[in-house]
């Protein structure tokens, strides 16, 4: 399996948290000789799409086609899951480049940090906050189905993140980046 070299950063928050927008934000800052996002998403999709003749390029957009097949995706990869956890997670790491950072965008439940945490060093897990307010105002709206079941809901109760930030505004979002770098430095001094 391809190895980072370094670091692998993964990170998790709600729905319009803003998980994205802080990890292409943070490869643009380290560039993309070092470093390369990995979606879990990724296989997820491109399996779903060829399963269900649907256009990946349109699933993989954060639009309303998306929205769309949201629940089918989940109800549909949680019958993979059951039967092998780590599925989705081997699938986009072997498919990942080989960076010193890898950064995973779209960590969602306990058995993805698990999977990565027994088959890699150095990880750092990252939550994502933002105000209820802040979420809806990007988007959000509860939905029956994805926003309470596993996929949306197995990492409330997990306690134990390296960093947990707060991503409501522009501000915030260049907060992140920098403490986010600091800590990358203070474990690996040559990133
Ligand atoms: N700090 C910010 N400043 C301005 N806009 C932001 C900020 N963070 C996120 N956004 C915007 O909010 C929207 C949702 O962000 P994003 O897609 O990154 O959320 P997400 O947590 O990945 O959501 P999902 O889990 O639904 O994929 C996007 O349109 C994004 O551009």
């Amino acid at each position: 399996m391809t190895k980072p070299t370094n670091l692998i950063l993964l990170f998790t928050g709600k729905r319009k948290s803003g998980k994205d927008f802080i990890c292409e934000k943070l490869k643009a800052t380290l560039g993309d000789a070092n470093c390369c996002i990995i979606r879990i998403s990724g296989p997820l999709k491109r399996t779903y799409a060829e399963n269900h003749q649907l256009d990946l390029a349109d699933l993989m957009s954060d639009g309303p086609y998306k929205e769309q097949y949201r629940l089918d995706m989940i109800n549909w990869s949680d019958e993979i899951r059951q039967s092998d956890p780590g599925y989705f997670c081997r699938a986009a790491c072997e498919g990942a480049p080989n960076k010193r950072i890898w950064i995973v965008s779209d960590v969602r439940r306990k058995s993805d940090i698990k999977w990565f945490k027994e088959n890699y060093n150095n990880i750092r897990t990252i939550r994502i906050l933002a105000d209820l307010s802040v979420r809806e105002a990007r988007g959000w709206k509860f939905t029956k189905g994805v926003d309470d079941v596993a996929s949306e809901c197995d990492l409330d109760d997990f306690n134990c993140w390296d960093i947990e930030l707060m991503n409501n505004n522009n501000l915030d979002c260049e907060n992140i980046v920098r403490t986010i770098l600091e800590k990358c430095k203070e474990m690996r001094p040559e990133i």
